[in-house]
């Protein structure tokens, strides 16, 4: 195993949320000295962490940094926020507008902490983007200075320090270099970028594929079908990205390909797992209640379907994970419609538009 990195600096670091992936980070940056906090709505999971340091409802195999320290239940209180240096969200995007609303009166903005999202996801009723949801709640300027990290990662493998690489980007240079600094390790390597729109477009996106592949391996479909939905689901991803507004190359990344290829090859993802067994006839109310974790790409297909509407853009594999989830088609008969659509172009990417980013730019006080 290769042996974590010491810092010279030292940050204090609140990570909002104690499910898989905050547990994860939170061990990450424990593991590397960092003075680490990690809030949950849990009293029990709070209790049971501080005395074991063990989270008793997820990867509960695993023995957490020492320098580790829960709080909770109550939302985390204005003096413990203005000690810190970094502030981690790593909840699902639904709890992330009520998340920073709830935060805003204690943030100061002359000693504005590093603020850094991990979650994939568009907001369902808004169509948001985090981006957008920060705006909204934070502020224009917050906005500008948010870092994201996105890329193929799964928590279990993360705390077995398996080599992991992730994109962190930011439209704030500075901050995206910050944050790759504070987390690269030999065994998490960071890559840095400036084009958060399309990584959270395609942290989102890669989900809804996910669940497309795995219903595809829940009816028996093999190794051809899986590559047929990860490089069909890319062009799809592209192409939607594209006409919003992102750089077609941001698809190419860790957050892009790197995440779609890992989340539609195993069975370790949640998205693929809700999707197999759509594929083996489960029903999705028993499916959502007894996979125990988030699984974003349900709701991004929501989200999602209103973006592709508003954009016109070809999106027939996302469609069709649309109508099984959300208009009561069954998974067979909407694949067989999929596979019966007439031969077409491979490559379209001669989308117009840039509308949503370019709106979005507004929003934030810069030129789309
Ligand atoms: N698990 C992974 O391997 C992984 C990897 C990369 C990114 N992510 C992303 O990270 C985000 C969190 O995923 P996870 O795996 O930790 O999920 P999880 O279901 O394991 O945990 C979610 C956590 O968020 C909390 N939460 C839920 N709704 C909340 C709200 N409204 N307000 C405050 N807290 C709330 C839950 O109590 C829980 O602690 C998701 O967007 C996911 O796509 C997960
Ligand atoms: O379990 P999933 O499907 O939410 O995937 C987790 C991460 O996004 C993998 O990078």
């Amino acid at each position: 195993m290769l042996p974590h990195q010491q810092c010279d600096k030292k940050s204090k670091v609140l990570v909002f949320g104690a499910g898989n992936f905050g547990s994860c980070l939170a061990d990450h940056l424990g593991d590397s000295s960092h003075i680490v906090f990690m809030w949950s709505r849990s009293e029990n999971l709070v209790k049971h962490f501080n005395q074991h340091h063990r989270n008793p409802e997820v990867l509960q195999d695993h023995q957490f940094a020492e320098s580790i320290t829960a709080v909770g239940p109550e939302f985390p209180s204005p003096e413990l926020v203005q000690q810190m240096d970094v502030l981690l969200f790593a909840i699902p995007t639904e709890g992330v507008r009520e998340t920073l609303t709830a935060l805003k009166p204690t943030l100061d903005e002359a000693k504005l902490p590093l603020l850094i999202f991990v979650n994939k996801g568009i907001e369902i009723s808004t169509r948001a983007l985090t981006l957008e949801i920060i705006a909204d709640t934070c502020g224009p300027d917050i906005a500008k200075v948010a870092t994201f990290i996105s890329g193929p990662s799964f928590a279990k493998e993360i705390v077995k320090r398996q080599p992991t690489s992730v994109s962190v980007v930011s439209l704030s240079p500075s901050h995206a270099e910050q944050a790759s600094q504070l987390f690269h390790q030999p065994w998490f390597r960071c890559y840095t970028g400036d084009d958060p729109i399309g990584v959270e477009l395609a942290g989102a996106l890669k989900n809804v594929y996910a669940i497309a592949a795995g219903m595809a391996a829940g009816l028996g479909f093999e190794n051809n079908t899986r590559a047929m939905l990860i490089t069909r689901g890319l062009a799809e991803m592209t192409r939607i990205g594209t006409a919003y507004g992102a750089s077609p190359l941001t698809f190419l990344t860790l957050a892009g390909v790197g995440d779609l290829f890992l989340t539609c090859s195993s069975s370790t993802s949640r998205n693929y797992t809700v999707g197999y067994r759509l594929g083996q006839g489960e029903k999705l109310d028993h499916i959502i209640k007894t996979l125990g974790s988030v699984a974003e790409g349900v709701t991004t297909a929501k989200g999602l379907k209103a973006i592709v509407d508003e954009l016109g853009v070809a999106a027939p594999i996302a469609s069709g994970v649309y109508d099984v989830l959300y208009e009561g088609r069954a998974v067979e008969e909407r694949a067989n419609e999929l596979l019966s659509l007439p031969p077409m172009s491979e490559l379209d990417l001669s989308v117009e538009g840039g509308k949503p980013a370019k709106r979005l730019m507004a929003k934030l006080g810069l030129d789309g």
